[in-house]
């Protein structure tokens, strides 16, 4: 018998995986007048279920303002503006070596409807570039590591695409590339899923056309189903569309992002060691003068905070402007606030590097 897991938001915490059974339920068949085969009921259940957790992926603005205010207020108490607490921030990593990991999508980029044109600012551009000047950087992403690559064009990064599972070093030299090894970076640590995903990648697209404003994107070791531009009455036909392709493939699990399901191999890696696998090829392994800061906005980059929580080093940045569970230290509200936050760090370290210098004159 197979399961698939959906991954949604709880009001008690974050990521937890809602395996939806697939055994019969006696208490879900029984109480109706009208017979339903016990399987169909079963079905409608987990679709019900794959619903609400699809609706509570993306806040939306259903409460007053007031309780939404107060909501606010009491949640930016746990997860200050990294705007506001960043001499705080500076003055916890002094003597580290800060490693700069940013999430793309809502991170780098604004949200939009269509994924293909989420275009990077040049104005962000210039930042991370810099950024990149002074501290080892690398972008994780969900989305294919080429895609990604042709929206941020900056050969000096390392890039971590399809949730960290396709991993590259520098392609140009840059201080921070990994030399000592000789050799370029590279991991793919879900080689074997290749051709399956690709399999799924077609049928998911082939179910896809009967639902308007459905998208089906290609991340290489995983893909993605979008639905910001399907009307929510076609959320369900959505989900039973998806789970039947699913359910004949259960090495495969479902997550769900920001108006997105995500399917992946059900392999345990993740943004998270992907930030442990990169911190380990720049020399960083056991070490503890290291001070990574990874910037994020969605739910699969929550494994990436609770590394960093895990390891009791450095801190996590969520971006968001509503209270969202999170096990990030910090937040900012938006992609403008990130490249706000990565300039005063750069400006930062230009300072820090110039009085460094006049102390040795
Ligand atoms: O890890 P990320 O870089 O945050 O990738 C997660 C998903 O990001 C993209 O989708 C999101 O951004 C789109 C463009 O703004 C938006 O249309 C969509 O609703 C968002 O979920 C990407 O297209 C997905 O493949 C990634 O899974």
């Amino acid at each position: 018998m197979t399961q698939n897991a959906i991954v949604s938001k709880t009001k008690s915490g974050i990521n937890r995986d809602i395996t939806v059974p697939q055994k019969p339920l006696a208490a879900a068949a029984a109480g109706g007048y009208i017979p339903i085969p016990r399987r169909r009921v079963l079905k409608n259940l987990e679709i019900n279920a794959w619903v609400d957790s699809m609706r509570s992926s993306s806040p939306t603005n259903s409460k007053s303002t007031s309780s939404l205010a107060e909501e606010h207020s009491t949640w930016i108490l746990r997860h200050p503006s990294a705007l506001d607490m960043f001499e705080q921030i500076m003055d916890a990593s002094r003597g580290k070596q800060i490693v700069m990991f940013l999430d793309y999508d809502g991170t780098l980029s604004p949200i939009v409807d269509d994924p293909d044109r989420a275009f990077m600012s040049d104005s962000m551009r210039r930042t991370v570039r810099k950024l990149a000047r002074c501290f080892p950087t690398a972008i994780v992403t969900g989305r294919c590591k080429d895609k990604v690559y042709n929206f941020v064009r900056l050969a000096e990064l390392y890039y971590a695409g399809s949730h960290g599972m396709d991993i590259q070093g520098p392609t140009r030299t840059s201080k921070y590339s990994n030399k000592d090894k000789g050799e370029p970076v590279l991991f793919q640590p879900a080689s074997e899923f290749l051709p399956m995903i690709d399999e799924v990648y077609h049928q998911l697209v082939e179910k896809m056309k009967s639902i308007p404003g459905a998208m089906v994107e290609n991340n290489k070791f995983c893909c993605s189903v979008h639905f910001r531009c399907v009307d929510e009455k076609k959320w369900s036909e959505l989900a039973q569309e998806v789970r039947s392709v699913l359910k004949e493939y259960p090495k495969l699990r479902l997550n769900q992002g920001r108006k997105v399901l995500e399917i992946r191999p059900s392999i345990k890696w993740d943004k998270g060691k992907a930030l442990e696998f990169l911190l380990e090829s720049l020399g960083f392994a056991n070490c503890n003068d290291v001070f990574p800061v990874y910037i994020g906005d969605d739910k699969t980059d929550e494994d990436a905070f609770k590394k960093l929580r895990d390891r009791g080093q450095g801190f996590g940045i969520l971006v968001s402007k509503f209270p969202k569970d999170t096990t990030a230290s910090y937040s900012l509200q938006e992609p403008n606030e990130v490249m706000d936050f990565l300039q005063r760090l750069v400006e930062w370290k230009q300072v820090s590097l110039r009085l460094r210098t006049r102390s040795r004159v």
